[in-house]
């Protein structure tokens, strides 16, 4: 009997059903007659709060937790801005989902070995001699912070709780130091924090520390002030080079930094998880939840002008964090790469291809 994989697809708003199309047409690419992929579509964020009323539904967070893995492209736009924010607006239906999926670490590589840099060569605003051999992988606390504390928001007051527990940034830093030692040598960690202003940074600091020193001694730590780490992101990006953890804030700060190193946030993956696929304390492979790094883009929705390419690496980021699939998670790196190295490329990347163009031109690659 054909093995089946449960895909939950989420679309969203603005690109993010074109880009989830070309998606959806890769993974079907390495259906066969003993794996097949059952995929089931459904909605989040403005065209859920549309249709239903609610960013997202109960049913939608459980078909999340059935599902061997989740897709998901983009939500939001002006449409629902001065709607409502918060849980209750568009993003709100990706943060309850990252919560009730409790997929804690938010992975956004920017390697240049991976397709993604690699185009930099010719696109990134940066000098070459200073990008060359950037590797790096943000991992970013996904399920706690200031966008999941307690909020004021009067008309001339607003407050987020921006709080931390021990046991959160315990196994976020867990996590990425088992990220740390998937490489040879291993790689350093380097945490980012603003302990010399908050209090939240602190025991971040501690913590992290402690974990460290404890579980991982061979993993080397090193503190970075976070507003500094941006600094060094747009001087000398190499000498970030390893895992930069981070809370939510600022890791969706940096990682989003990161995209300058590409030119475009149009060609960066993540995958959001709740374990590593080796974690030997989860009983079942972890939940995981892959999206790209950028949002909506309201502005070219609807043109076929939206890069596919991080939508597309996301498949790459499922096959090998939830599906088992190295090889196969390689050759749609391989196949985005010869694409892009061909000039089949969206506007974002200076090219003239559109984003069905570019997904088809993938496949063929395969
Ligand atoms: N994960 C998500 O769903 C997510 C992430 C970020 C922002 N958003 C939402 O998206 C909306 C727009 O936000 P924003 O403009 O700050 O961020 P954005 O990431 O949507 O766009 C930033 C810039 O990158 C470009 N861009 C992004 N993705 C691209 C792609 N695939 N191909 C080509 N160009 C691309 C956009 O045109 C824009 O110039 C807002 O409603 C925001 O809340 C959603
Ligand atoms: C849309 C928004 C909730 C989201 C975030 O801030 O986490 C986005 O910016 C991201 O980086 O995934
Ligand atoms: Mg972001």
């Amino acid at each position: 009997m054909a093995q089946t994989f449960k895909i939950l697809v989420l679309p969203g708003d603005g690109i993010g059903p074109e880009v989830m199309a070309e998606a959806v047409k890769v993974l079907k690419a390495f259906e066969t007659s003993g794996r097949k992929f059952e995929l089931r579509q459904e909605l989040i964020g403005g065209c859920s709060i549309d249709a239903t009323g609610k960013t997202v539904t109960d049913e939608v967070k459980q078909a999340a937790l059935d599902s061997d893995a989740v897709l998901f492209a983009a939500v939001g736009g002006p449409k629902w801005d001065n709607q409502r924010r918060g849980l209750d607006g568009p993003e709100g239906g990706l943060l309850q989902l990252r919560k009730a999926m409790d997929i804690y670490a938010n992975l956004r590589p920017c390697s240049s070995t991976s397709p993604s840099v690699s185009i930099a060569k010719e696109f990134s605003p940066f000098r070459q001699d200073v990008i060359e051999g950037v590797d790096f992988v943000v991992v970013r606390e996904n399920c706690g912070g200031a966008y999941f504390g307690r909020k004021v928001e009067e008309e001339t007051y607003a407050m987020d709780e921006w709080g931390y527990s021990e046991a959160e940034i315990q196994r976020v830093t867990r996590l990425s130091a088992e990220v740390a030692l998937r490489h040879d040598p291993p790689w350093p960690v380097i945490s980012l924090d603003k302990a010399n202003v908050l209090a939240s940074s602190r025991l971040w600091r501690r913590v992290v520390d402690k974990t460290m020193a404890t579980e991982y001694p061979q993993v080397k730590l090193v503190h970075q002030l976070a507003d500094s780490a941006s600094l060094i992101l747009a001087t000398n990006p190499r000498s970030l080079n390893g895992v930069i953890l981070a809370d939510n804030t600022f890791g969706d700060m940096i990682s989003d930094q990161a995209g300058s190193i590409c030119g475009t946030l149009g060609v960066l993956p993540s995958a959001s998880l709740n374990g590593l696929p080796e974690d030997k304390t989860l009983k079942t492979r972890p939940y995981g939840l892959y999206e790209p790094t950028h949002g909506s883009a309201p502005t070219i929705a609807g043109q076929n002008i939206a890069n596919p390419v991080a939508m597309i690496l996301c498949v790459a980021l499922m096959f090998r964090y939830s599906l088992n699939m190295e090889a196969e998670a390689q050759r749609v790196e391989d196949a985005v790469r010869k694409v892009l190295d061909s000039g089949s490329r969206t506007p974002d990347l200076g090219g003239k291809a559109g984003t069905i163009e570019v997904g088809d031109a993938i496949i063929s690659a395969l």
